[in-house]
């Protein structure tokens, strides 16, 4: 008999996905969405499009009055059990790194996540420092988060979730109040991380530089789905949804630059 093996099921998988809030306005509207596992993919969308909305059924946080959606294969639902599992596979990471870091060490906090799942001693500690290594903030376990700059904070914050070994991290905004070299080196970082990854962000060079694949958000529905260059290079597509690119950012010269540049031509795509 021929062996056969089991395709991996995507990380995340948004169908028919509709949500209206208690006062009646519809924020999302027969949303259908599928990230493959290993994949990067920016959410684009003017404000109030839904993204935050959408990011708060990934994990439970709001519930959709119709439609599913099933993180590796579980399905979320308000099974108190379920949930927790869910939490797990799902790692947030919100724009303000101080929402995520409130214990006096580094290291605490990043171990919060871990050891409310059981985890102890040396494998606790192994979980933390394998962690604050992949952000490159290993040197810092022991110091106070409120003494650690603005982007240094943001990296221990993706840092807690990392710990939880997610299924996909979910970014809202990563490279907001980051300066250039922060920027750019939080995006080395992500680049490197064996993670599915899903990215909010209304930086559009950022979604480019990160994410091969680009969903476009808006009134609630999706709008447009495909490569981050060809979206991109489209300005009209781009104008209709009130998405603009920097001053004299060209896409197309970007796009082709950082195909040539190889640690950022493609993702890095974990084994099944
Ligand atoms: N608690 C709420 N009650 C009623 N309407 C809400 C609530 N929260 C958000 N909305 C509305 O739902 C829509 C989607 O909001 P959401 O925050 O998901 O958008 P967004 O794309 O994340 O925007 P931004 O880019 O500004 O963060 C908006 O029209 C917003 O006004």
């Amino acid at each position: 008999m021929i062996g056969y093996v089991q395709p991996a099921p995507p990380s995340l998988d948004v169908r028919g996905v509709r949500f209206a809030y208690p006062d009646g306005h519809v924020a999302l509207q027969q949303v259908d969405l599928t990230v493959p596992k290993g994949d990067r993919v920016a959410l684009l969308g003017p404000n109030g499009a839904g993204k935050t909305t959408l990011v708060l059924h990934l994990n439970g946080i709001l519930t959709a009055a119709a439609g599913t959606v099933t993180v590796g294969g579980l399905t979320v639902d308000s099974d108190r059990a379920t949930l927790a599992e869910i939490r797990r596979r799902v790692g947030i990471v919100f724009q303000d790194p101080d929402d995520q870091l409130f214990l006096p060490t580094v290291a605490e906090d990043v171990a919060f996540g871990p050891a409310n799942l059981g985890l102890r001693g040396p494998e606790l500690a192994a979980r933390v420092d394998e962690a604050l290594t992949a952000v490159g903030m290993l040197e810092h376990r022991d110091r106070a988060p409120h003494h650690l700059s603005f982007g240094q904070r943001r990296r221990v914050a993706v840092a807690t979730v990392l710990a939880m070994h997610p299924e996909i991290l979910v970014l809202d905004e990563p490279s907001s109040n980051l300066d250039p070299a922060a920027r750019r080196e939080l995006a080395t970082i992500l680049r490197g991380l064996p993670v599915t990854l899903l990215m909010v962000t209304h930086d559009l060079p950022y979604a480019l530089e990160l994410c091969e694949r680009s969903v476009i958000l808006d009134g609630g529905r999706i709008v447009a789905d495909g490569t981050t260059p060809d979206l991109l290079a489209d300005a009209d597509l781009l104008a209709r949804h009130r998405l603009e690119l920097p001053y004299g950012f060209d896409p197309a010269v970007a796009a082709a630059r950082l195909a040539a540049t190889p640690d950022r031509s493609a993702p890095a795509r974990p084994a099944a």
